[in-house]
């Protein structure tokens, strides 16, 4: 069987496909004959090379879905002449655009779920573009299944998964029937009283291994219900055939739990459907006085991915049986209000991340990704296992320190913002303390009375303290800015917005999870944060942890007022609104407003954090805090992507740069200290 499919998804990205105004003849696809096993050629004229240019049209708003099956249903007209299409409003990729701009015209390509006439094809294909803007595959069914039961499930799938391409979710049930099996045993309270419905997709794929693992599904149910059942009361409730929506939602809604025991999973909506139903079934019944309160209780795997997402919910190894067992008895066993507070919490997450929630977050990463990505020239750095291709800005270039000093001379109001770890200290050094070099160039910038100079670091102020204590004049920004002291006569102040510190008590016991599983880190408790440091561990196995770990408290802090970031070799969680970027602005605006407006501005810094500062520069300007005619160096340390448009290459040159500018510095103010040294 032969089909016609369009093919050229670049030409689609670049907008050449029909506009519905268009004559007839002009509006036809370009498409290839499918037949399986061979790779036909388009059988247009037109020459369907790709260009390497640029695309005309990539500043339109346009995106492209493309989907296994496209979000319409097709019917057969009852007359058999031709097709009736309509949108599939269950479908996700229909919601997918409730969190993308209204103006962005979507595409979508995929196959239907119909099989049509290759005959008929053409025509299906024009309405479904001018109707519907989707754009289909036609697949004949035996390429269909060996795409999707085949190469998705038996190798996309598994490999994603890391799993044998068995069924794993047959993986995931046995566990949870032993687990019964178990809380039955250890707690007899709950014989003739609980009942796990178990409630199994039918296996999509075939074979010998799943047939093994049905069979030992059911006699894992057999065997318990036998050992423990009574008449008219049997514990284990096994459904294997397919279950409507409703039937489900009807399970949900008079389950005291929920519980996932999969060892490894996709996107498992098993418990937030579950949530919702809850909070469903009490608003709808609100007016009634049987109304009861609004809980759901979740035991789930700590290998799934939604586990970090729902703090309220009990995390089970599931291959630790008696473990599981326990977490369903506390579960069933907990106090209504117990429930609620949990349910509320998974609520919240669940009415906060919704469809539309995640096209917006991955559009915006999307965006955020591509922005300048044609002005960017690519570069390849380091060597070895640490090459790595960067897109840098054309204008990014090595910071001239003669050009400099001369603008320095000139200026007379100068902000001179430092960053410390990776900056004017080596990140490889071992005393972290700064060199009697540094504190004396320090000393010396800071003390020239056009000056206002500003050690901004995450480090906590006993250190910056201490280490700083010869330099009266400095300005030190501890800990991203929580503290904030102007000189050494002046007192610290404590940044108003962030009081409330009771994430550490979620965000801790992860770090310690963590930190038990990656040998060589550790964790720094800070006033206003928790760091987890994993400079000493492994540097692969480290660095995965700290995706890992990032992801994970991203989730179950996302109803908590912090931010959590990664540096260098260290992922941090400190509270919204504390930034290195807000320190800057603080300061340009203090001194604008001592009627001092910076006109030469010095940011250093090397890592993530730093670029707050230097991203802050441009809004300064815009909002008149500096002026146009300010003269900016934001440099960042070591060649890569940065906001800034100069780099240092290391720690040495940014001290041979400030030693410079301290040669140039007004002599005429040198403290007691700075005397001293220069004697
Ligand atoms: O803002 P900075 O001055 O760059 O400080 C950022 C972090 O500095 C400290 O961590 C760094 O130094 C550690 C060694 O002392 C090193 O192991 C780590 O990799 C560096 O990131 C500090 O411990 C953190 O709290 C600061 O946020």
């Amino acid at each position: 069987m032969m089909s016609r499919s369009y093919t050229n998804l670049l030409d689609l990205a670049e907008g050449n496909f029909p506009v519905m105004s268009q004559p007839r003849e002009k509006n036809r696809l370009t498409r290839v004959m499918t037949v399986p096993g061979v790779i036909s050629e388009p059988d247009d004229d037109q020459d369907n090379s790709v260009s390497s240019d640029v695309p005309s049209s990539v500043n339109q708003d346009r995106i492209i879905i493309v989907a296994n099956q496209l979000p319409v249903i097709a019917k057969r007209r009852p007359d058999n002449k031709g097709w009736n299409f309509s949108w599939d409003d269950y479908s996700l990729l229909l919601q997918l655009k409730d969190g993308l701009p209204e103006e962005m015209e979507i595409l979508y390509v995929g196959s239907l779920r119909v099989d049509v006439d290759p005959n008929e094809q053409d025509e299906v294909s024009q309405h479904l573009l001018d109707k519907f803007k989707c754009v289909p595959a036609f697949l004949p069914p035996e390429i269909f299944t060996k795409f999707y039961h085949g190469f998705c499930k038996q190798h996309v799938w598994p490999l994603f998964h890391y799993m044998l391409p068995l069924s794993a979710n047959h993986g995931g049930v046995n566990l949870k029937l032993l687990a019964m099996q178990q809380m039955l045993k250890q707690h007899p309270k709950w014989q003739g009283k609980a009942v796990l419905v178990q409630i199994t997709n039918p296996a999509r794929g075939t074979g010998k291994d799943l047939e093994n693992t049905h069979d030992e599904l059911k006699a894992s149910c057999k065997r318990i219900n036998e050992a423990f059942g009574q008449p008219g009361y049997e514990p284990i409730v096994f459904i294997d055939r397919p279950v409507s929506l409703g039937e489900r939602v009807a399970y949900y809604t008079i389950a005291e739990c929920v519980v996932v025991t999969a060892v490894r999973d996709g996107m498992n909506l098993t418990p937030y459907e579950y949530v919702a139903c809850w909070q469903g079934v009490s608003e709808s019944e609100s007016s009634s006085e049987s109304n009861g309160p609004k809980k759901s209780m979740l035991v789930v795997s700590e290998f799934i991915g939604c586990s970090p997402s729902l703090s309220g919910a009990i995390r089970v190894n599931p291959w630790n049986i008696e473990a599981t067992a326990e977490a369903m008895n506390e579960a069933i066993s907990m106090v209504d209000a117990e429930k609620q507070l949990r349910h509320e919490k998974h609520y919240r997450y669940v009415s906060s991340h919704d469809v539309a929630f995640w096209s917006r977050s991955f559009f915006q990463d999307m965006e955020r990704t591509c922005k300048d990505h044609f002005r960017r020239r690519c570069w390849g750095i380091g060597l070895s296992f640490g090459f790595r291709v960067v897109a840098l800005d054309p204008n990014f270039r090595k910071l001239s320190i003669d050009h400099m000093e001369s603008v320095y001379l000139k200026s007379k109001n100068r902000a001179i913002l430092l960053d410390y770890d990776g900056t004017v200290m080596p990140q490889t050094s071992h005393n972290k303390a700064p060199s009697a070099e540094v504190i004396s160039i320090i000393n010396t910038l800071s003390g020239d009375t056009k000056n206002t100079v500003f050690v901004v670091s995450g480090r906590g102020k006993e250190s910056l303290d201490k280490w700083f204590s010869p330099c009266k004049k400095l300005g030190i920004a501890a800990e991203h800015g929580y503290f904030m002291r102007w000189s050494s006569d002046d007192k610290w102040e404590v940044c108003g917005q962030s009081s409330e510190f009771g994430w550490k008590e979620i965000a801790e016991p992860v770090m310690k999870l963590y930190t038990e599983a990656t040998d060589g880190s550790s964790i720094e408790t800070k006033e206003s944060a928790l760091v987890w440091h994993h400079r000493d561990a492994d540097p692969s196995f480290g660095s995965s942890q700290a995706k890992e770990m990032l992801d994970h408290l991203e989730s179950v802090l996302a109803n908590e007022p912090v931010t959590v970031k990664r540096g260098q070799y260290i992922i941090e969680v400190k509270p919204q609104g504390l930034s290195k970027g807000v320190v800057a602005e603080k300061i340009f605006t203090s001194m604008a407003g001592s009627g001092r407006q910076a006109d030469f501005v010095l940011c250093v810094g090397d890592d993530r954090s730093d670029e707050e500062m230097f991203e802050i520069i441009s809004s300064a300007i815009s909002s008149g805090i500096l002026s146009s005619n300010t003269s900016v160096f934001a440099c960042t340390v070591g060649q890569k992507p940065s906001k800034a448009k100069y780099y240092l290459d290391d720690p040495a040159e940014v001290v041979n740069m400030l030693q410079a500018l301290a040669e140039a510095s007004d002599p005429g103010s040198l403290t007691e200290y700075e005397s001293d040294i220069s004697l």
